[in-house]
């Protein structure tokens, strides 16, 4: 088992596994060359390790920018891959290789003459003791190396293994992430049966899976889906998405309970509901006068209602329908318990679009899926309203909301802090002007997963526009923010980006305020003091943060 921090020097490391990546690179075209004047003479004896051989280059080639390499090693594979399922079909092994060498040398040589990769890499970092824990399995130990090092620049400690029967190496807490390559391991049991080999190796652990491979395929996917992976990422990895994903995937994991409200009538069963909705951890409110439907939604926000068909005096569809009427609650779902036979009532029902039938008995995991399920569907629904697609923050408007709701709950809690701040990529202009566009979105969406990895889920932070970004750091000192923001700005500028084979690393500015210096200002007045603190840091050189001043 190797623990990626062993080694301080994380430039030397990362250009050292370039040069052992060349070097092997070499050996293994060798070795390719011997493999395929093998196939001439003794096609079936050498196709499997041809294959092999071309899987391996097809994974790793792309990742430290071989790209044309790596996109001819694949090409190869897959005309292997048809030749072998013609072999099974026809008995026929015939496949040209005669000029397979001399493509994959001048694709090197290319390659060697522009890297043309736009990856990410780390010079150095401060260690922190919450970051969240990725266990990698991973077979090529220069390729989990170089990922490791990736996904430790966004904040994440990476334990490497090298194959999945290391896994019984692993003791005390689950990490909070496996990422698994679908291969990693020479076990014959894996070449039968990938799946039931994954399934059976990870079920115990208790923790989501992440597959990764060389393949680009539905059959990939399947399986990784089928292994129950929540995510299969082809090699190269583009780290950027990944890191996005994994975000994405432990904010889910940390999520608040889901609040259920639960209108109540005469029957008895619905009271059962509660009981086990709150057995699953969710937050119930039960309403047990539907006229105070209102005043309910409104303090107790539901993310989902479950009710009978006719709560009272009311069918569940009338107050489905007034629930319509108001913007705020439209689309809330509700699941409907039924034991009743009115076909019409049930049809009035079923017809609204956000609205599910269950019938009684009431099945407790149904419910509880049901209700997790509408909840998760509402939370991505009122995420993507919300958030701004390149970094997955807040939009301008809801950042400004969201700070507008802090100010008005820290007036009704007065010994309450938080901390406003302004952050800027500076001579981001040059970014774009130089690398181009996209390279410089790139860039922008590294801040938002960088934000999004070391601030806590309390915090509200937004992507104010173009290249500048709000953070509403809730209890929060400005002295703690401007700890917080510093380690934020060493951890940026330590993020190498790599475009057209030129890296290059960006830096950040920033401008704090904290309300507690300033009790009588507005929100908006708040975001012009941070924004004259940024101001003067740009001023002052960039690269800094500086705090509000009078
Ligand atoms: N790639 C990309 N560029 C953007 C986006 N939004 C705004 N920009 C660009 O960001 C640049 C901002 O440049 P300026 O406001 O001049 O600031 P700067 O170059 O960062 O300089 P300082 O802030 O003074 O350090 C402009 O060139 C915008 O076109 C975006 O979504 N993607």
């Amino acid at each position: 088992m190797v623990d990626s921090r062993s080694t301080d020097d994380f430039a030397d490391r990362l250009e050292a596994l370039r040069v052992a990546y060349r070097k092997r690179l070499d050996a293994e075209l060798k070795e390719l060359g011997q493999l395929i004047k093998g196939h001439a003479t003794e096609p079936k004896e050498s196709l499997l390790r041809l294959h092999a051989q071309l899987h391996k280059l097809a994974g790793s080639a792309g990742t430290f920018g071989y790209e044309q390499l790596g996109r001819i090693a694949r090409q190869y594979e897959q005309s292997l891959n048809s030749v072998q399922a013609n072999a099974a079909d026809h008995g026929a092994l015939n496949v040209d290789t005669s000029d397979w060498l001399v493509c994959l040398y001048a694709a090197l040589k290319d390659d060697d003459s522009r890297s043309a990769s736009q990856s990410i890499s780390i010079k150095q970092k401060k260690q922190r003791t919450d970051e969240p824990h990725i266990v990698l399995i991973e077979r090529d130990s220069i390729l989990a190396d170089y990922t490791a090092q990736q996904l430790e620049s966004f904040g994440f400690h990476v334990t490497c293994l090298h194959d999945a029967d290391d896994l019984q190496q692993l003791s005390g807490e689950p990490p909070d992430l496996f990422l698994v390559d679908h291969r990693a391991s020479e076990s014959p049991e894996i070449k039968q049966n990938s799946v039931a080999y994954w399934q059976q190796r990870l079920r115990h652990l208790n923790c989501p899976v992440f597959f990764i491979g060389a393949e680009e395929s539905f059959q990939a996917r399947l399986n990784a889906l089928r292994s129950h992976g929540s995510g299969y990422f082809v090699k190269p990895l583009n780290t950027i998405e990944l890191t996005k994903q994994i975000v994405q995937l432990l904010t889910a994991k940390d999520a608040d309970p889901e609040r259920v409200m639960i209108v109540e009538d005469d029957s008895s069963d619905i009271g059962t509901c509660r009981v086990a909705l709150e057995k699953a951890g969710m937050n119930v409110w039960v309403l047990d006068r539907p006229t105070e439907l209102f005043t309910a939604v409104s303090s107790f926000d539901p993310e989902v209602i479950v009710m009978n068909l006719r709560p009272g005096d009311v069918t569940g569809a009338e107050l489905c329908a007034l629930l319509g009427q108001m913007e705020r609650w439209a689309h809330t779902p509700i699941l409907y318990l039924s034991e009743d036979t009115n076909t019409e009532l049930r049809q009035q029902t079923m017809l609204s679009s956000n609205c599910t039938v269950i019938d009684k008995p009431i099945v407790d995991e149904l419910l509880i899926g049901l209700c997790r399920m509408r909840v998760q569907k509402l939370r991505q629904f009122e995420a993507s309203r919300n958030q701004d697609g390149l970094t997955g923050l807040l939009k301008h408007a809801s950042i400004k909301d969201a700070l507008q709701t802090h100010w008005e709950h820290v007036q009704r809690h007065p010994n309450t802090h938080f901390s406003v701040v302004m952050l800027d990529i500076d001579h981001f202009k040059r970014v774009n002007d130089t690398y181009g566009h996209a390279v410089g979105d790139i860039v922008i969406a590294a801040v938002g997963t960088l934000l999004r990895q070391r601030f806590r889920r309390v915090d509200k932070l937004g992507r104010y526009g173009g290249e500048e970004f709000t953070l509403v750091l809730v209890d929060c000192t400005a002295s703690d923010a401007l700890r917080m923001v510093e380690e934020l700005r060493e951890a940026f500028a330590s993020i190498q980006f790599t475009a057209n084979g030129i890296e290059f690393s960006c830096t950040i500015s920033a401008g704090i305020v904290d309300n507690k210096a300033y009790p009588s200002d507005p929100p908006h007045a708040l975001l012009e003091r941070a924004d004259k603190a940024l101001y003067s840091a740009k001023h002052n050189g960039r690269n800094q943060v500086k705090l509000a001043e009078d």
